[in-house]
Protein backbone atom coordinates (compact mmCIF):
# COMPACT_ATOMS: atom_id res chain seq x y z
CA UNK A 1 0.00 0.00 0.00
CA UNK A 2 1.17 3.48 -0.65
CA UNK A 3 -1.00 6.70 -0.48
CA UNK A 4 -0.31 9.10 -3.54
CA UNK A 5 2.52 11.81 -2.79
CA UNK A 6 1.34 15.37 -3.52
CA UNK A 7 3.48 18.12 -4.62
CA UNK A 8 2.31 21.82 -4.75
CA UNK A 9 4.59 23.96 -7.13
CA UNK A 10 3.47 28.44 -6.81
CA UNK A 11 5.58 30.19 -9.69
CA UNK A 12 6.90 33.58 -10.24
CA UNK A 13 4.14 36.25 -10.91
CA UNK A 14 3.72 36.30 -14.49
CA UNK A 15 3.91 39.59 -17.05
CA UNK A 16 0.14 39.95 -17.35
CA UNK A 17 -0.17 39.24 -13.53
CA UNK A 18 2.05 41.94 -12.95
CA UNK A 19 0.73 44.87 -15.61
CA UNK A 20 -3.09 43.91 -13.38
CA UNK A 21 -1.05 45.12 -10.00
CA UNK A 22 -1.49 41.66 -8.78
CA UNK A 23 -0.88 40.84 -5.33
CA UNK A 24 1.04 37.86 -4.07
CA UNK A 25 -1.32 35.62 -1.58
CA UNK A 26 0.33 32.65 -1.23
CA UNK A 27 2.63 32.07 1.40
CA UNK A 28 4.91 28.80 1.86
CA UNK A 29 6.57 27.50 4.74
CA UNK A 30 7.78 24.08 5.02
CA UNK A 31 5.75 21.55 4.02
CA UNK A 32 2.86 23.72 4.18
CA UNK A 33 1.06 26.09 1.30
CA UNK A 34 -0.97 28.55 2.86
CA UNK A 35 -3.76 30.64 0.39
CA UNK A 36 -4.34 34.70 1.74
CA UNK A 37 -7.39 36.60 0.72
CA UNK A 38 -6.38 39.93 -1.05
CA UNK A 39 -8.00 41.88 1.45
CA UNK A 40 -5.65 40.12 4.24
CA UNK A 41 -2.06 41.32 2.62
CA UNK A 42 -0.74 44.19 4.07
CA UNK A 43 0.87 46.86 2.24
CA UNK A 44 4.05 45.50 2.74
CA UNK A 45 2.69 42.94 0.97
CA UNK A 46 3.33 40.66 3.68
CA UNK A 47 0.05 38.70 5.36
CA UNK A 48 -1.60 40.03 8.34
CA UNK A 49 -2.55 37.44 10.90
CA UNK A 50 -3.42 33.88 10.45
CA UNK A 51 -6.44 33.95 8.63
CA UNK A 52 -5.08 32.01 5.49
CA UNK A 53 -6.14 28.41 4.47
CA UNK A 54 -3.47 26.11 4.80
CA UNK A 55 -2.52 23.07 3.71
CA UNK A 56 0.33 20.21 4.51
CA UNK A 57 1.76 18.32 1.76
CA UNK A 58 4.51 15.94 1.09
CA UNK A 59 6.18 18.83 -0.60
CA UNK A 60 5.32 22.31 -1.02
CA UNK A 61 7.22 24.16 -3.51
CA UNK A 62 8.27 27.83 -3.31
CA UNK A 63 9.42 28.47 -7.11
CA UNK A 64 8.36 32.11 -6.87
CA UNK A 65 11.45 34.39 -6.75
CA UNK A 66 13.98 32.86 -9.30
CA UNK A 67 16.37 35.45 -7.97
CA UNK A 68 16.24 34.14 -4.42
CA UNK A 69 18.63 31.10 -3.26
CA UNK A 70 15.87 29.08 -1.90
CA UNK A 71 13.84 29.39 -5.32
CA UNK A 72 12.93 25.40 -6.09
CA UNK A 73 14.59 25.01 -9.28
CA UNK A 74 13.85 21.96 -11.89
CA UNK A 75 17.05 20.51 -9.95
CA UNK A 76 15.27 20.20 -6.94
CA UNK A 77 11.60 18.80 -8.71
CA UNK A 78 13.65 16.09 -10.10
CA UNK A 79 15.78 14.93 -6.94
CA UNK A 80 12.65 14.94 -4.53
CA UNK A 81 10.29 13.38 -7.30
CA UNK A 82 11.87 12.30 -10.41
CA UNK A 83 14.29 9.76 -8.71
CA UNK A 84 11.68 8.35 -6.91
CA UNK A 85 10.21 7.53 -10.52
CA UNK A 86 13.53 5.83 -11.66
CA UNK A 87 13.87 4.11 -8.97
CA UNK A 88 10.50 2.90 -8.88
CA UNK A 89 10.58 2.13 -12.50
CA UNK A 90 14.35 -0.09 -11.91
CA UNK A 91 12.59 -2.17 -9.27
CA UNK A 92 9.97 -3.61 -11.55
CA UNK A 93 7.07 -0.85 -10.04
CA UNK A 94 4.68 0.95 -12.32
CA UNK A 95 5.19 4.85 -11.62
CA UNK A 96 3.08 7.92 -12.54
CA UNK A 97 3.69 11.65 -12.28
CA UNK A 98 0.63 13.99 -13.03
CA UNK A 99 0.24 17.64 -13.50
CA UNK A 100 -3.26 19.39 -12.85
CA UNK A 101 -3.68 23.44 -12.68
CA UNK A 102 -5.17 25.85 -13.85
CA UNK A 103 -4.12 27.03 -17.59
CA UNK A 104 -0.54 29.37 -17.30
CA UNK A 105 0.04 28.03 -13.49
CA UNK A 106 3.08 25.68 -14.96
CA UNK A 107 2.60 22.32 -15.47
CA UNK A 108 4.51 22.36 -18.88
CA UNK A 109 7.14 24.05 -17.22
CA UNK A 110 7.52 21.80 -14.50
CA UNK A 111 6.65 18.66 -16.85
CA UNK A 112 8.09 19.44 -19.81
CA UNK A 113 10.59 22.72 -19.10
CA UNK A 114 12.38 24.27 -21.68
CA UNK A 115 16.06 22.56 -23.37
CA UNK A 116 17.94 24.78 -21.55
CA UNK A 117 16.07 24.13 -18.32
CA UNK A 118 14.64 20.64 -18.25
CA UNK A 119 11.21 19.26 -16.66
CA UNK A 120 10.55 16.08 -15.70
CA UNK A 121 9.64 13.79 -18.56
CA UNK A 122 13.11 14.54 -20.24
CA UNK A 123 14.85 14.12 -17.11
CA UNK A 124 12.86 10.91 -16.21
CA UNK A 125 13.69 9.29 -19.79
CA UNK A 126 16.93 10.77 -19.39
CA UNK A 127 18.00 8.97 -16.13
CA UNK A 128 16.42 5.74 -17.48
CA UNK A 129 18.87 5.76 -20.31
CA UNK A 130 21.93 6.44 -17.89
CA UNK A 131 20.92 3.45 -15.69
CA UNK A 132 20.77 1.28 -18.44
CA UNK A 133 23.96 2.63 -19.63
CA UNK A 134 25.40 1.78 -16.33
CA UNK A 135 23.82 -1.36 -16.25
CA UNK A 136 24.60 -2.76 -19.60
CA UNK A 137 27.97 -1.95 -18.69
CA UNK A 138 28.34 -5.06 -16.12
CA UNK A 139 26.23 -6.96 -19.25
CA UNK A 140 24.15 -9.46 -16.77
CA UNK A 141 20.65 -7.42 -17.58
CA UNK A 142 19.36 -5.97 -20.92
CA UNK A 143 16.66 -3.33 -21.32
CA UNK A 144 13.76 -2.15 -23.66
CA UNK A 145 11.98 0.77 -24.00
CA UNK A 146 9.57 1.95 -25.88
CA UNK A 147 7.59 4.98 -26.04
CA UNK A 148 3.66 5.76 -25.95
CA UNK A 149 2.35 9.16 -26.58
CA UNK A 150 -1.59 10.01 -26.07
CA UNK A 151 -3.25 13.14 -26.83
CA UNK A 152 -6.75 12.47 -26.07
CA UNK A 153 -8.69 15.24 -28.72
CA UNK A 154 -11.32 16.51 -25.97
CA UNK A 155 -12.77 18.90 -28.89
CA UNK A 156 -13.32 16.17 -31.15
CA UNK A 157 -17.15 15.35 -31.16
CA UNK A 158 -17.37 16.27 -27.81
CA UNK A 159 -16.76 14.86 -24.31
CA UNK A 160 -19.49 12.16 -24.28
CA UNK A 161 -17.59 10.20 -27.24
CA UNK A 162 -15.11 9.22 -24.65
CA UNK A 163 -16.56 6.70 -22.73
CA UNK A 164 -18.56 5.01 -26.47
CA UNK A 165 -14.96 4.77 -27.95
CA UNK A 166 -13.75 2.84 -25.08
CA UNK A 167 -16.83 0.32 -25.31
CA UNK A 168 -16.32 -0.61 -28.87
CA UNK A 169 -12.02 -0.79 -29.13
CA UNK A 170 -8.98 -1.26 -27.07
CA UNK A 171 -7.26 1.45 -26.08
CA UNK A 172 -4.14 0.74 -28.00
CA UNK A 173 -6.33 1.17 -31.27
CA UNK A 174 -7.78 4.56 -30.68
CA UNK A 175 -6.53 6.77 -33.63
CA UNK A 176 -7.42 9.94 -34.82
CA UNK A 177 -10.57 9.21 -36.54
CA UNK A 178 -11.73 8.50 -32.33
CA UNK A 179 -10.31 12.16 -31.64
CA UNK A 180 -6.77 10.92 -30.22
CA UNK A 181 -3.48 10.95 -31.80
CA UNK A 182 -1.27 7.98 -30.55
CA UNK A 183 2.58 7.05 -31.50
CA UNK A 184 4.17 4.27 -30.36
CA UNK A 185 8.09 4.09 -30.59
CA UNK A 186 11.39 2.01 -29.68
CA UNK A 187 13.77 4.11 -28.46
CA UNK A 188 17.09 2.99 -28.04
CA UNK A 189 18.80 6.77 -26.82
CA UNK A 190 17.91 9.83 -24.85
CA UNK A 191 18.40 11.86 -28.38
CA UNK A 192 15.79 9.61 -29.55
CA UNK A 193 12.84 10.34 -26.58
CA UNK A 194 14.28 13.95 -27.12
CA UNK A 195 13.21 14.30 -30.74
CA UNK A 196 10.03 12.40 -29.63
CA UNK A 197 8.98 14.95 -26.98
CA UNK A 198 10.34 17.66 -29.19
CA UNK A 199 7.81 16.09 -32.20
CA UNK A 200 5.38 15.77 -29.53
CA UNK A 201 4.75 18.98 -28.15
CA UNK A 202 5.12 20.89 -31.79
CA UNK A 203 2.19 18.39 -33.11
CA UNK A 204 -0.16 19.34 -29.55
CA UNK A 205 0.45 23.20 -29.87
CA UNK A 206 -0.73 22.30 -33.42
CA UNK A 207 -3.67 20.31 -33.43
CA UNK A 208 -4.87 23.92 -31.43
CA UNK A 209 -3.04 26.66 -33.67
CA UNK A 210 -5.92 25.68 -36.34
CA UNK A 211 -8.55 25.66 -33.67
CA UNK A 212 -7.08 29.41 -32.58
CA UNK A 213 -6.08 28.70 -29.18
CA UNK A 214 -2.30 29.19 -27.77
CA UNK A 215 -2.49 27.49 -24.63
CA UNK A 216 -2.52 23.36 -24.38
CA UNK A 217 -5.99 22.68 -25.13
CA UNK A 218 -5.47 19.05 -24.60
CA UNK A 219 -4.12 16.29 -22.27
CA UNK A 220 -0.60 14.71 -23.15
CA UNK A 221 0.05 11.39 -21.61
CA UNK A 222 3.78 10.06 -22.18
CA UNK A 223 4.37 6.64 -21.12
CA UNK A 224 7.39 4.79 -21.07
CA UNK A 225 7.24 0.69 -21.00
CA UNK A 226 10.28 -0.24 -19.39
CA UNK A 227 11.27 -4.12 -19.38
CA UNK A 228 14.53 -5.45 -17.48
CA UNK A 229 15.48 -8.82 -18.17
CA UNK A 230 17.70 -10.83 -16.09
CA UNK A 231 19.15 -13.98 -13.81
CA UNK A 232 17.46 -14.13 -10.90
CA UNK A 233 18.48 -17.10 -8.58
CA UNK A 234 19.98 -18.64 -11.55
CA UNK A 235 16.57 -18.58 -13.40
CA UNK A 236 15.86 -15.94 -16.55
CA UNK A 237 13.38 -13.10 -15.20
CA UNK A 238 11.94 -10.23 -16.49
CA UNK A 239 10.35 -6.46 -14.79
CA UNK A 240 8.20 -4.45 -17.01
CA UNK A 241 6.92 -1.19 -15.56
CA UNK A 242 5.26 1.34 -17.30
CA UNK A 243 6.09 5.04 -16.72
CA UNK A 244 2.96 7.70 -17.02
CA UNK A 245 4.04 11.59 -17.21
CA UNK A 246 0.64 13.44 -17.44
CA UNK A 247 0.53 17.15 -18.27
CA UNK A 248 -3.03 17.78 -18.07
CA UNK A 249 -5.00 20.17 -19.62
CA UNK A 250 -5.33 23.67 -17.68
CA UNK A 251 -8.88 23.51 -15.33
CA UNK A 252 -9.86 26.77 -16.06
CA UNK A 253 -12.90 28.55 -15.26
CA UNK A 254 -15.19 28.40 -18.11
CA UNK A 255 -15.53 32.50 -17.71
CA UNK A 256 -17.78 33.97 -20.41
CA UNK A 257 -15.78 37.50 -20.77
CA UNK A 258 -12.60 35.28 -21.57
CA UNK A 259 -14.09 32.25 -23.21
CA UNK A 260 -16.62 32.41 -25.99
CA UNK A 261 -17.77 29.83 -28.95
CA UNK A 262 -15.69 26.88 -29.89
CA UNK A 263 -13.31 27.86 -27.28
CA UNK A 264 -16.39 27.67 -24.32
CA UNK A 265 -17.11 24.30 -26.10
CA UNK A 266 -13.67 22.97 -25.80
CA UNK A 267 -12.72 24.13 -22.02
CA UNK A 268 -16.14 22.54 -21.30
CA UNK A 269 -15.03 18.94 -22.85
CA UNK A 270 -11.91 19.55 -21.20
CA UNK A 271 -12.95 20.30 -17.64
CA UNK A 272 -15.83 17.45 -18.13
CA UNK A 273 -12.84 14.84 -18.07
CA UNK A 274 -11.46 17.18 -15.36
CA UNK A 275 -14.89 16.66 -12.88
CA UNK A 276 -14.71 12.96 -13.73
CA UNK A 277 -11.25 12.95 -12.64
CA UNK A 278 -12.62 15.32 -9.67
CA UNK A 279 -15.26 12.60 -9.05
CA UNK A 280 -12.75 9.78 -8.77
CA UNK A 281 -10.54 11.68 -6.80
CA UNK A 282 -12.88 12.10 -4.28
CA UNK A 283 -14.45 9.00 -4.20
CA UNK A 284 -11.14 6.98 -3.90
CA UNK A 285 -10.04 9.25 -0.78
CA UNK A 286 -13.43 8.60 0.91
CA UNK A 287 -12.62 5.08 0.50
CA UNK A 288 -8.90 5.40 1.96
CA UNK A 289 -10.13 7.53 4.63
CA UNK A 290 -13.47 6.47 6.12
CA UNK A 291 -12.72 2.45 5.95
CA UNK A 292 -16.35 2.42 8.17
CA UNK A 293 -18.18 4.35 5.46
CA UNK A 294 -20.28 2.53 3.37
CA UNK A 295 -17.90 1.64 0.18
CA UNK A 296 -18.95 3.32 -3.30
CA UNK A 297 -20.07 0.65 -5.54
CA UNK A 298 -17.79 1.33 -8.03
CA UNK A 299 -15.46 3.99 -9.52
CA UNK A 300 -16.69 5.58 -12.83
CA UNK A 301 -13.15 5.11 -14.47
CA UNK A 302 -15.24 4.27 -17.71
CA UNK A 303 -16.61 7.83 -17.59
CA UNK A 304 -13.90 9.94 -19.44
CA UNK A 305 -10.79 8.44 -21.42
CA UNK A 306 -8.66 10.04 -19.25
CA UNK A 307 -9.29 8.48 -15.99
CA UNK A 308 -10.17 5.00 -18.13
CA UNK A 309 -6.16 5.86 -18.68
CA UNK A 310 -5.04 6.64 -15.48
CA UNK A 311 -6.99 3.43 -13.73
CA UNK A 312 -3.59 2.27 -12.84
CA UNK A 313 -2.53 5.39 -11.83
CA UNK A 314 -5.62 6.14 -9.31
CA UNK A 315 -6.23 3.61 -6.82
CA UNK A 316 -4.27 0.69 -8.64
CA UNK A 317 -1.22 -0.92 -9.52
CA UNK A 318 0.92 2.37 -9.58
CA UNK A 319 3.26 4.59 -7.29
CA UNK A 320 1.37 7.81 -8.17
CA UNK A 321 2.67 11.85 -7.72
CA UNK A 322 0.45 14.12 -8.45
CA UNK A 323 1.76 17.88 -8.70
CA UNK A 324 -0.30 20.68 -8.35
CA UNK A 325 0.74 23.98 -10.17
CA UNK A 326 -0.94 26.93 -8.90
CA UNK A 327 -0.17 31.16 -9.56
CA UNK A 328 0.51 32.93 -6.55
CA UNK A 329 -1.83 35.95 -7.48
CA UNK A 330 -4.58 37.16 -5.75
CA UNK A 331 -6.70 37.67 -9.34
CA UNK A 332 -6.42 33.53 -9.14
CA UNK A 333 -7.67 33.29 -5.84
CA UNK A 334 -10.43 30.30 -6.58
CA UNK A 335 -9.00 28.94 -9.14
CA UNK A 336 -5.89 28.43 -6.93
CA UNK A 337 -8.10 27.19 -3.92
CA UNK A 338 -9.61 25.06 -6.32
CA UNK A 339 -6.56 23.45 -7.36
CA UNK A 340 -5.60 23.53 -3.21
CA UNK A 341 -8.54 20.99 -2.25
CA UNK A 342 -8.02 19.29 -5.08
CA UNK A 343 -4.57 18.76 -4.02
CA UNK A 344 -5.20 18.12 -0.42
CA UNK A 345 -8.16 14.83 -1.19
CA UNK A 346 -5.55 13.06 -3.54
CA UNK A 347 -3.32 12.93 -0.79
CA UNK A 348 -5.81 10.42 0.71
CA UNK A 349 -5.32 7.85 -2.18
CA UNK A 350 -3.85 4.56 -1.50
CA UNK A 351 -2.77 3.00 -4.14
CA UNK A 352 -1.29 -1.16 -4.47
CA UNK A 353 1.96 -1.18 -6.16
CA UNK A 354 2.94 -4.58 -6.84
CA UNK A 355 5.99 -5.44 -8.71
CA UNK A 356 5.25 -6.80 -12.44
CA UNK A 357 7.69 -9.78 -12.74
CA UNK A 358 6.93 -13.33 -14.02
CA UNK A 359 4.80 -15.20 -11.01
CA UNK A 360 6.77 -18.34 -11.92
CA UNK A 361 9.81 -17.03 -11.15
CA UNK A 362 8.91 -15.28 -8.06
CA UNK A 363 7.24 -18.50 -6.61
CA UNK A 364 10.48 -20.24 -7.84
CA UNK A 365 12.62 -18.25 -5.80
CA UNK A 366 10.40 -17.31 -2.81
CA UNK A 367 10.52 -21.73 -2.46
CA UNK A 368 14.27 -21.54 -3.40
CA UNK A 369 14.56 -19.20 0.09
CA UNK A 370 12.06 -21.41 2.00
CA UNK A 371 14.12 -24.66 1.28
CA UNK A 372 17.37 -22.54 2.20
CA UNK A 373 15.67 -21.53 5.90
CA UNK A 374 14.26 -25.43 5.97
CA UNK A 375 17.77 -26.26 5.33
CA UNK A 376 19.41 -23.93 8.04
CA UNK A 377 17.18 -24.97 10.42
CA UNK A 378 17.52 -28.85 10.09
CA UNK A 379 21.46 -28.21 10.71
CA UNK A 380 20.76 -26.14 13.58
CA UNK A 381 18.75 -29.16 14.90
CA UNK A 382 21.21 -31.89 13.79
CA UNK A 383 23.55 -29.59 15.87
CA UNK A 384 21.63 -29.56 18.52
CA UNK A 385 20.74 -33.21 19.00
N1 LIG B 1 8.40 27.43 -11.70
C1 LIG B 1 8.46 28.36 -12.67
N2 LIG B 1 9.50 29.22 -12.74
C2 LIG B 1 9.55 30.15 -13.72
N3 LIG B 1 8.61 30.32 -14.67
C3 LIG B 1 7.55 29.50 -14.64
C4 LIG B 1 7.43 28.48 -13.65
N4 LIG B 1 6.28 27.81 -13.88
C5 LIG B 1 5.74 28.37 -14.97
N5 LIG B 1 6.49 29.38 -15.43
C6 LIG B 1 6.19 30.22 -16.61
O1 LIG B 1 4.78 30.50 -16.58
C7 LIG B 1 4.23 30.42 -17.89
C8 LIG B 1 3.07 29.41 -17.94
O2 LIG B 1 3.59 28.12 -17.63
P1 LIG B 1 3.12 26.78 -18.39
O3 LIG B 1 3.05 27.01 -19.86
O4 LIG B 1 3.99 25.71 -17.89
O5 LIG B 1 1.64 26.68 -17.84
P2 LIG B 1 0.59 25.49 -18.05
O6 LIG B 1 -0.03 25.25 -16.71
O7 LIG B 1 1.23 24.33 -18.71
O8 LIG B 1 -0.45 26.18 -19.02
P3 LIG B 1 -1.53 25.50 -20.03
O9 LIG B 1 -2.53 24.80 -19.18
O10 LIG B 1 -2.11 26.69 -20.73
O11 LIG B 1 -0.77 24.61 -20.93
C9 LIG B 1 5.38 30.06 -18.83
O12 LIG B 1 5.89 31.22 -19.41
C10 LIG B 1 6.41 29.45 -17.90
O13 LIG B 1 7.73 29.63 -18.39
Amino acid sequence: MASVRVAVRVRPLSQREKDRSAKTIIQIDGHTTTLFKKKDICLSGEPSGKLGKSFRFDFSYDSMDITNPNCVTQDKVFEDLGIEVLQAAFEGYNASVFAYGQTGSGKSYTMMGSPSNYGLTPRISGGLFDHIDGESQKGKTSFQMEIRERFPLESHRGGRTDCSVLMRRPLWQLDSSDGYSLSRHKVQSFTQVNQLLLEGNSRRATAFTAMNHVSSRSHAIFTIHFKKAMFDAELPSETVSKVHLIDLAGSERADASTTAGMRLKEGANINRSLVTLGIIISSLADLSVCSGMRKPSFIPYRDSVLTWLLKDSLGGNSKTIMIATISPADVNYSETLSTLRFANRAKNIVNKPTVNEDCNVKIIRELRAEIGCLKALLSVGSLVS
